[in-house]
C-alpha cells in the first residue's frame, strides 16, 4: 500500500514521550510487516484526560478510562483506524465495538526500584513515591515501616520528583524506562519477588471490531504468545472484578506447552496478602477464572472490599 493509492492508516496515540515511542514501534512494525511506504502510517496525537490531571491518584479521578476515553471516541467516530495503548492502562471492560487486534512482543515485565539498590537497603521509615495500588501494597507488605507518597505524571516527572527529594525511592516499569532509553536508571526487582502488574510491558493496538481492513493489517504484527498472556491476565482481572484501584499482581510464564500464572492480591496497606497459582492453556482460561474465584472467596474483607467480583 502507498499513500498515493490508499488513505494512510491512522494510528491514534497519547502525547506522552512514552506513548509516542510506543506508537512509533507499532508504526514501524506495520510498515515492516506489509512493506508499506513510511508515509502509509500516520500518527494522530490525542490528549487524554489522564494527561491533563496530574496531581491526584487515578483511582480518585475516575480510573483507567482516563487513558482510553478520548482515543475510543476518535476510533468510534472513524477519525483514527487504530489506537496504541500500554495494555496495562486499558480498563478490563471495553466497549463492545472496540477490539484488541494486536499486541507487540512483551518487553521486560519487571519493576525497577529507583533511589536505592534493593528493598532491604531502604532506610527505616523510607517514603516510596508511587500512585499504583499494587506497587504501594506490595512494597508495604515487604516493608511495613515505609510509607507511600502519591507520585503521578510521566516517567520524567516521577524521576524529577525523586531527585527533588519528595520520596526516598520510586518504582517504574522496566519496559517504559527501556523504551525511553533510560536503561541506566535503578535496579530491576526479580519478577518472582515483586510481581508485575497485569499486562505490564505489553503494547496493545485496538481497532473497531467491524473494521476488516484494520483487523487484517494489525493481525500481521500480532505476537501470539504475548496476546495469549494478555488475554489470560485480563481474564484474571475480569474474574476478580479488579480495577486500577485494586492491588493486583500477576506473573505469567511459559511452562512447557502450557502457561503458568502466579498472582497475588493485597489489602491497600499491604498488611494482608493472598497468593495463587495455576496452569492453563490459551484455549481454556477457566483455570485462571477459577483462581480468581478462589482467591476472592478466601480473601478477608480488607482485601475483598477492593474487588467487585466476576461480572454478573
Ligand atoms: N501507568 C503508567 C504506565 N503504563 C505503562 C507503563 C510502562 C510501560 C509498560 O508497562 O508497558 C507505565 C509507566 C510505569 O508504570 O512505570
Amino acid at each position: 500500500m502507498t499513500a498515493s493509492t490508499e488513505q494512510p492508516f491512522r494510528l491514534g496515540t497519547r502525547r506522552s514521550p512514552l506513548a509516542l515511542v510506543q506508537a512509533n514501534a507499532a508504526r514501524d512494525a506495520l510498515i515492516a510487516a506489509h512493506g508499506w511506504d513510511p508515509d502509509a502510517v500516520e500518527l494522530v496525537e490525542v490528549v487524554a484526560s489522564g494527561d491533563r490531571i496530574k496531581d491526584r491518584p487515578l483511582a480518585e479521578i475516575g480510573g483507567k478510562a482516563l487513558w482510553t476515553k478520548e482515543l475510543d471516541a476518535q476510533l468510534l467516530a472513524g477519525e483514527i483506524d487504530a489506537a496504541v495503548h500500554s495494555a496495562k492502562d486499558v480498563e478490563t471492560l471495553r466497549p463492545d465495538a472496540i477490539h484488541i487486534a494486536a499486541t507487540l512482543e512483551r518487553a521486560d515485565v519487571r519493576d525497577v526500584l529507583v533511589g536505592v539498590s534493593t528493598i532491604a537497603a531502604l532506610p527505616q521509615g523510607a517514603r516510596i513515591g508511587t500512585s499504583a495500588p499494587r506497587r504501594a501494597a506490595q512494597m508495604l507488605h515487604a516493608r511495613p515501616d515505609c510509607s507511600v507518597v502519591t507520585f503521578r505524571g510521566n516517567v520524567a516527572t516521577r524521576l524529577a520528583r525523586l531527585a527533588a527529594g519528595e520520596a526516598d525511592a520510586t518504582l517504574l516499569a522496566a519496559a517504559g524506562l527501556a523504551r525511553l532509553g533510560e536503561t541506566h536508571v535503578g535496579t530491576p526487582l526479580a519478577s518472582e519477588d515483586f510481581l508485575p502488574a497485569p499486562a505490564q510491558g505489553i503494547i496493545a493496538i485496538e481497532c473497531r471490531r467491524d473494521d476488516e481492513r484494520a483487523r487484517t493489517a494489525l493481525a500481521a504484527i500480532d505476537h501470539r504468545a504475548t496476546h495469549e498472556q494478555l488475554l489470560a491476565e485480563r481474564a484474571f482481572l475480569e474474574g476478580l472484578g479488579g480495577s486500577c484501584s485494586s492491588p493486583i499482581a500477576v506473573l505469567t510464564t511459559r511452562d512447557g506447552d502450557a502457561w503458568h500464572m502466579r498472582a497475588a492480591i493485597f489489602s491497600p496497606d499491604g498488611a494482608l496478602r493472598r497468593d495463587g497459582e495455576t496452569q492453563f492453556s490459551a484455549d481454556d482460561l477457566e483455570p485462571v477464572r477459577a483462581m480468581a474465584r478462589s482467591l476472592l472467596n478466601d480473601a478477608p474483607e480488607a482485601i475483598a472490599a477492593h474487588f467487585d467480583g466476576p461480572p454478573v
